[in-house]
């Protein structure tokens, strides 16, 4: 049995919380939880498409939505990167396990995420993403218990790191 409930990746979009997350999920014992596969099979469309047809307000309320009644145990999470806005989401994510924020520098941030212009974020399009990046760090940094910084490892360095962050209960 995995000596881990419920582990929870925050950050911005392109910091790894997906790719990581997966190898995590592994290393840790748990189910591989990515709550933007889930609020996609909800809303039967792609984030994208959700982005598109509504707009990033109703994205962020059906990720709380989805957030909040999702099944979170014995689980490695990976969040969307706009999750930091749903204080009831970070208070039911805080209540199961340890909150991990990928931290990212943004020159690579901004790099990733031009190399997949559909992936969506969750802001007023009037915001750059610096702009995004700014808004969001203190939430990320408020609810984090731990902070990693990614640097210039690779995934599988990523989550070995994160890995050894973590008491064992
Ligand atoms: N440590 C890393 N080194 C190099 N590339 C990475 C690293 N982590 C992630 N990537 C790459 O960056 C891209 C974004 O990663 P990923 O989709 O996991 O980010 P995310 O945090 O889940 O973003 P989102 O919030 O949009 O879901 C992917 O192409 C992935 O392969
Ligand atoms: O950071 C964001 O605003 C987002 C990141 C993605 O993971 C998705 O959750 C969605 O496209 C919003
Ligand atoms: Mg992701």
């Amino acid at each position: 049995m995995s000596p881990f409930n419920t582990i929870s990746l925050v950050g911005m979009p392109g910091t790894g919380k997906s790719t990581v997350g997966i190898l995590l999920a592994k290393l840790t014992g748990l189910r591989f939880v990515d709550t933007d596969l889930d609020i996609q099979v909800r809303e039967e469309a792609t984030l994208q498409e959700i982005l598109e047809q509504h707009d990033y307000r109703y994205l962020r309320q059906v990720e709380e939505d989805v957030l909040l009644n999702l099944r979170l145990d014995h689980a490695l999470v990976s969040t969307g990167g706009s999750v930091v806005y749903s204080a009831p989401s970070m208070a039911r994510l805080k209540s199961l396990g340890p909150v991990i924020y990928l931290k990212t520098e943004l020159a690579t941030l901004e790099e990733r995420v031009a190399a997949a212009p559909l992936r969506g974020i969750a802001s007023d399009g009037e915001q750059s993403f610096a702009q995004v990046y700014a808004e969001r760090t203190p939430l990320y940094e408020r609810y984090a218990d731990y902070i990693l910084v990614t640097g210039d490892n690779t995934p599988q360095q990523v989550a070995t790191a994160a890995l050894q962050l973590l008491p064992r209960n």
